[in-house]
């Protein structure tokens, strides 16, 4: 779908109207990777209707386990990984699943499946409680391993470059669903009232430059040097800290404002704390077709060998010319 027809699509056009006319406009397209799209959106409503009402029923608080990562889970955590796997599994498209909450592979038992998935089904744990935007990010890849056997770990191996649809889902002051297929990026806004997503926000693109930046200065003196000096640098030029600790509205703000998110390596996290599968790969992916960017420090994030499921990276992302100014101290 080129530019102008996306420009042409009217604003408030259904979630499904917008798959329907993307798929109509790529010719190979059999239907399935929008029916995982619909199913993904379908999940996303019924945790937005769960996390609205979390004050009232017994869903905020610890789990009482801890995941792969040794962090504790909370409880919205487990319901949203057991709703993205259930509305998965039904859907059929998917034959296997990683998640942040799960340690291996999950398998859908259907091997019939084209697609894998990525998936942190609950971004910014730590704020679930206390009333501030939390998200979903996902990460699609066309497995690579023959149709109709079981998937392998190699199909989840294929590197950021790879992926053929990432998202986010925002639950916020509004519940906003952002995704590309590799054709721009779209934001759909969920109207409660008749629990449908609208196009909201079409074809998005980021400012090449911002100041606003994102980070847990709190964590400044563990950080390596680069980003350390980096940080020095936005200060000296005032630019405005803005850090919500759920990394999907931080991402999301500076990709419609300009601005950058840093994730450094520190002391406690020598390599990082964000997960390259279902964190930092799907939003480097939007945010490059959106026009801005990513590193690790050294090299594209897209561009960064994967090599175990919840593998972490170094991650800082957001406007072009921002990034390219971290680099500087690298
Ligand atoms: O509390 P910290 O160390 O600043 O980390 C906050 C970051 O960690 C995260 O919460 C990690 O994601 P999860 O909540 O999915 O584990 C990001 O959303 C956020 O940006
Ligand atoms: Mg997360
Ligand atoms: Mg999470």
């Amino acid at each position: 779908m080129t530019k102008q027809e996306t420009l042409a699509m009217p604003v408030g056009v259904t979630l499904d109207r917008f798959i329907k006319r993307q798929q109509s406009a790529m010719p190979f397209a059999s239907g399935e990777l929008s029916q995982l799209l619909r199913d993904i959106a379908l999940a996303g409503k019924i945790i937005n209707r769960e996390i609205n009402r979390a004050g009232l029923v017994d869903i905020t608080g610890a789990f009482g386990s801890q995941n792969v990562q040794g962090e504790e889970q909370q409880k919205l955590d487990v319901v949203a990984d057991i709703r993205f796997l259930r509305a998965l599994k039904n859907g059929g498209e998917v034959c296997a699943i990683i998640t942040e909450e799960s340690d291996e592979i999950i398998y859908t038992d259907n091997d019939e499946g084209k697609y894998v998935v990525a998936i942190d089904p609950l971004d910014g744990s730590s704020n679930i409680d206390v009333n501030v935007s939390i998200g979903t990010i996902f990460s699609i890849y066309r497995r690579t391993s023959p149709i109709g056997t079981r998937a392998t770990l190699e199909d989840f191996m294929q590197g950021g470059r790879n992926q053929v649809a990432a998202g986010y889902i925002l639950y916020g002051s509004s519940t906003i669903l952002v995704y590309t297929t590799g054709q721009g990026v779209n934001a759909f806004t969920y109207e409660n009232s008749l629990g449908e997503f609208f196009l909201s926000h079409k074809d998005i693109v980021s400012p090449e430059n911002g100041a606003i930046y994102s980070v847990n200065e709190g964590n400044y003196n563990d950080f390596v040097s680069g980003a350390r000096a980096y940080i020095v640098n936005c200060r000296m030029k005032e630019y405005s800290g803005r850090y919500i600790g759920s990394l999907v509205g931080d991402f999301h703000r500076n990709l419609l404002k300009g601005g950058i998110y840093l994730y450094p390596a520190s002391k406690k996290y020598p390599k990082g704390k964000l997960r390259l599968l279902y964190e930092c790969y799907p939003l480097a992916f939007l945010a490059e077709q959106a026009g801005a960017t990513s590193t690790d420090g050294y090299q594209n994030v897209l561009d960064i060998e994967p090599n175990s499921l919840h593998q972490r990276s170094p991650f800082y992302v957001g406007a072009k010319e921002m990034v390219n100014e971290l680099l500087l101290h690298f």
